[in-house]
């Protein structure tokens, strides 16, 4: 699988994960209700049971076909659950079932919380387990009337150990997930997203993005850096990198976001950022990391940064446009001397700005 599409797995889990499930699950409650209705036909009184098991099957075939992308997962998979509950339930109640029934009910805790999630799928297992052993209750009784206690007793408690077992599994598979989600879209350096992100968050905003506002994209640069390295040590390259993603950070406001995108490359997109304002950051960034300086050892390190700036929509409509922009303009930045901040509409010479 492409990088890319990897990460777009790992972000919409949750989504694919339920869907595989919902696939094997509608198949098998299609082709089982559709059995039994069919076995129906020969039974006295079966119209009632034919009409609900057809219509269950129907409802799996629809959902079946609308599943790829379908808006309401939740609401559908909730639908069906409280169909599958409903059926179940019935036949407890009415003797069709006796305590197989409760066999079946014990299907309810894993697929109310996979379906669900942790929140829902726990308020649904305790009304199916409530019911569930109320009908038991109500239906299950000794030959002499009194209650049948070893069979409440092991179905309550075999009941709640599937519940258990299911709900540590699925805390355990979203901290996974989570974990796994983190890993693909941050630096371990850093710290900050890395480029894999870049592209599933420019996305994301311009889906937010009103035509009328102006939105900037961001390249920063540190200069000399391989000499840096050379110098000092790759560990105090480290350090470098380290502090000056701490200033980009103190640097970015609250709807701003950060990548480092290469080795000693970092990326700022900036929604609601006009040109001007998007170049007074950017040279107020370019000076602070000027005049900053950091110990390491018994050296005191100071660097500078270039930077390149391309605007939405005047310098690209989507991503490999701006960043192409903004990555001829850090070239330019580079080539007018370094420790400059240049837009992709200044000319390279005349607009460089590389005093302290
Ligand atoms: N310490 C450290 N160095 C890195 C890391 N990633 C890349 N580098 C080094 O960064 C250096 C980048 O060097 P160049 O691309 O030549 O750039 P530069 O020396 O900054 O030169 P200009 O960009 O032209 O100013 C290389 O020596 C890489 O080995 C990292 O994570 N840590």
């Amino acid at each position: 699988m492409p990088k890319t599409s990897m990460l777009q797995a790992i972000w919409d889990d949750g989504h694919h994960y339920r869907r595989s499930l919902l696939r094997t699950m509608l198949w098998m409650i299609a082709l089982l209700a559709f059995g039994l209705a069919l076995s129906n036909f020969a039974a006295v009184n079966g119209v009632p049971f034919i009409i609900v098991e057809a219509f269950v099957a129907l409802y799996c075939l629809v959902f079946l076909w609308r599943l790829p992308n379908i808006q309401y997962l939740r609401l559908w998979s909730g639908a069906l659950l409280l169909m599958v509950f409903a059926i179940i339930a019935g036949g407890i109640a009415t003797k069709a079932m006796h305590v197989d029934g409760f066999f079946w009910l014990m299907m309810m805790p894993p697929l109310s919380l996979l379906l669900l999630g942790l929140r829902a799928g726990a308020i649904m297992t305790l009304i199916f387990g409530s019911i569930g052993v109320l009908l038991l209750i109500t239906t299950q009784r000794l030959e002499d009337g009194t209650l049948d206690v070893p069979l409440m007793v092991n179905a309550i408690v075999s009941y709640i150990a599937i519940w258990a077992m299911s709900y540590v599994y699925e805390t355990r598979r979203l901290s996974v997930i989570h974990q796994l989600q983190q890993v693909a879209s941050h630096d371990p350096l850093t710290g900050l997203y890395n480029r894999l992100h870049l592209e599933t968050i420019f996305k994301r905003l311009l889906a937010q993005h009103r035509q009328s506002q102006q939105f900037a994209l961001i390249l920063i640069d540190v200069d000399y850096f391989k000499q840096l390295n050379d110098q000092y040590g790759h560990e105090a390259g480290d350090l470098v990198l380290v502090q000056l993603a701490e200033q980009l950070r103190r640097n970015t406001g609250a709807n701003d976001w950060l990548f480092r995108v290469g080795g000693e490359e970092f990326c700022m997109l900036l929604p609601q950022s006009d040109a001007a304002h998007t170049y007074r950051l950017a040279e107020q960034l370019r000076q602070q990391v000027a005049q900053h300086s950091l110990s390491y050892q018994a050296h005191t390190i100071s660097f500078t940064i270039s930077i390149g700036i391309a605007s939405w929509p005047s310098d690209g409509h989507n991503l490999d446009a701006l960043y192409r922009n903004a990555d001829a303009a850090l070239y330019n930045a580079k080539r007018a001397g370094r420790n400059t901040t240049l837009s992709s509409d200044m000319p390279a010479i005349n607009h460089a700005v590389n005093s302290n």
